[in-house]
């Protein structure tokens, strides 16, 4: 059976600087794989390649065995993308963009957006401009669509910036649930994962020279 997804000799390079080259790996249901590595190493770079959103990179990857440059649609309709900025609209409610997002791929009920709120701490906040809400808040908003994702793949581009103690430890679960449900984690993070978990795989990028 084809993992979800194959890399095969990855490589980029930006501004006549090699940022990673020769990358193979596969990812599996149930594997988490998180990109390590110092600012500026080309883990968002290397994310972006990996979603489809950037095409200016070496090698190939494939979706369930098709190149996702051949089929996007069907590699679009699995994954979840979440950024490194928030992507929140500020002048939206929590429940408005929530409800966006996730009408986006899926029809949800104004009672599940609303449970998934909760399950972030956002209870009292839903309907609330996100202008008004701390970092953490918005942040929260944006993980909140995990609660309600059907995708299999997830892409998480440093999920845990801002987040409290008690958020980090509630996310980190969440990831470790999806991955044992069959699903499939690639994220970056610069914080130590306290998860324990069996298929949790690193790849480091190179060191800058300061
Ligand atoms: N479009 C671009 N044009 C030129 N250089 C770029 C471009 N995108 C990224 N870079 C450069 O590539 C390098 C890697 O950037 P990237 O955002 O992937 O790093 P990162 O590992 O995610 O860093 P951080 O930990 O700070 O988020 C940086 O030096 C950046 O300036």
């Amino acid at each position: 059976m084809n993992p979800f997804l194959q890399v095969r000799q990855l490589g980029c390079e930006r501004d006549e600087r090699v940022l990673f080259s020769a990358l193979d790996f596969d990812l599996s249901a149930g594997d988490i794989l998180q990109i390590e590595g110092p600012n500026g190493s080309g883990k968002t770079t290397m994310l972006r390649a990996l979603c489809g959103l950037s095409a200016d990179f070496e090698g190939e990857i494939s979706w369930r065995g098709t190149s996702i440059k051949d089929d996007r649609e069907s590699y679009f309709s699995e994954l979840l993308y979440a950024g490194h900025s928030v992507g929140v609209k500020a002048q939206l409610t929590p429940q408005e963009n929530l409800a966006w997002y996730c009408g986006l791929h899926v029809s949800v009920t104004d009672e599940e957006v609303n449970e998934a709120l909760e399950k972030v701490g956002l209870f009292g906040f839903e309907d609330v401009p996100c202008h008004s809400l701390s970092a953490g808040q918005q942040r929260r908003v944006a993980l909140a669509r995990l609660h309600l994702a059907r995708q299999p793949l997830w892409i998480l581009d440093e999920p845990f910036t801002a987040i409290d103690k008690a958020g980090v430890a509630a996310l980190e679960q969440l990831l470790v649930r999806h991955a044992e449900k069959g699903g499939a984690i690639i994220l970056t993070t610069h914080h130590d994962l306290a998860m324990v978990y069996p298929d949790l795989r690193r790849i480091s990028l190179a060191t800058r020279e300061q």
